[in-house]
């Protein structure tokens, strides 16, 4: 039997063109003017976000790209191509990225696997995002969807669910973590990306069991298929079991928070400015949430979480990197994908 014509996309949240103020603004307005990222009716959010937030917010946020950007561009669209080439040598079908923000585009990116393969049966969408949010995995999804309907292409598109508990993917992460055991430390920080309780809340598919009990995440329910706070907990839990680390050693927070609302609990921030205070002197952060380094890993943590931490009289504070192109991710992904795997070379 013929194989069907497949192909993959890989999707990340994108960055700006540039670190020029004129490029962030346009990011960030495309960014910010998703209806699942600020839930709020198209004239008030319009309001909130072309009057308020990206005027203010651009100039700082090009500050703050160029301390982190690379001559060949954004670390998170550099490392995504990484990562493109490095599943692309592991599977016999082509391998193309794609944006929710910014370039390339989900449109560019169809168009370059049909250019590749014309008569394309099947597109797979791989979303590099661990955990089920709406700000993240779902506005991912839908944007690409709603593009493939648009444009009217014929392929099907197949979609990765959220793999935050799948066996190869906390082997990979806890391998990305495990060299920096070695090293003396007080506490290890799972610093995940947050997001509003309001859209927990939102998302909760029964709509009574989210952030209604205390340990709503721990109580078995199908909320939890939808649940971010629940997916990074079972994380963090997993990831913990599988390096076989000391309870009174591992914390959870939640970080880079926009805007005034209730966003989840305890913040990074906060907590990397009272734990030398509580005698934690030594910290290793390692940020899940996110596959490939970026902005709020490498500016926002190495480079201000750091601060913080030694600013609160810390002693040692250590970034451990996102799993990028390591081997091991790169083989849970391709699993994951479930696409084709090119032929080994016979000797
Ligand atoms: C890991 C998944 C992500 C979720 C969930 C998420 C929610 C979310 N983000 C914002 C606002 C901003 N996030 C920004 C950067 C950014 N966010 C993610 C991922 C998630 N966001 C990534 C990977 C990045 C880095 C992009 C890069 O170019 O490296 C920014 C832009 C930078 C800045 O000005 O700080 C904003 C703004 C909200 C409001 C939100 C949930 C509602
Ligand atoms: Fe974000
Ligand atoms: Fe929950």
């Amino acid at each position: 039997m013929q194989e069907k014509k497949r192909a993959i996309i890989l999707m990340n949240l994108g960055s700006p063109d540039s670190t020029e103020v004129k490029d962030v603004r346009k990011y960030l307005d495309e960014f910010l003017m998703d209806k699942r990222v600020i839930h709020a009716p198209w004239f008030f959010r319009a309001l909130l976000v072309k009057g308020l937030i990206v005027p203010f917010r651009a100039p700082k946020s090009a500050e703050a790209y160029r301390t982190i950007w690379w001559k060949e561009g954004s670390p998170l669209v550099v490392l995504t191509q990484q990562l493109q080439k490095a599943v692309q040598e592991k599977v016999s079908v082509p391998v193309e990225i794609a944006m929710r923000y910014g370039n390339p585009t989900p449109k560019a990116a169809y168009d370059s696997l049909l250019k590749q393969v014309p008569d394309l049966e099947e597109v797979i969408l791989f979303p590099l995002y661990p955990h089920y949010a709406m700000s993240s995995y779902e506005t991912a999804v839908e944007y690409m969807k709603e593009v493939k309907e648009k444009q009217g292409y014929k392929f099907t598109l197949t979609i990765v669910p959220p793999y935050y508990n799948d066996k190869d993917y906390i082997k990979a992460l806890s391998a990305s973590i495990q060299p920096y055991l070695k090293e003396d430390y007080d506490k290890i920080i799972f610093s995940y990306h947050g997001i509003p309780e309001r859209h927990i809340k939102l998302g909760d598919v029964t709509g009574c069991h989210c952030l209604q009990t205390e340990n709503c995440c721990s109580t078995p329910s199908p909320a939890h298929a939808y649940c971010y706070r629940h997916q990074t907990f079972e994380t963090t839990r997993l990831v913990q079991q599988e390096l076989n680390l000391p309870a009174e050693k591992v914390e959870q927070t939640f970080q880079s928070r926009l805007g005034r609302d209730k966003w989840l609990l305890p913040f990074t921030a906060v907590r990397l400015a009272e734990l030398p205070n509580e005698g934690v002197k030594k910290v290793l952060v390692v940020c899940p949430a996110f596959v490939s380094d970026c902005l709020e890993t490498l500016e926002e943590m190495a480079i201000g979480g750091k601060e913080i931490f030694e600013h609160a009289g810390g002693e040692h504070f250590t970034h451990i990197p996102c799993m990028n192109v390591q081997t091991q991710w790169v083989d849970a992904l391709v699993k994951l994908s479930g696409a084709p795997k090119t032929e080994p070379v016979k000797a």
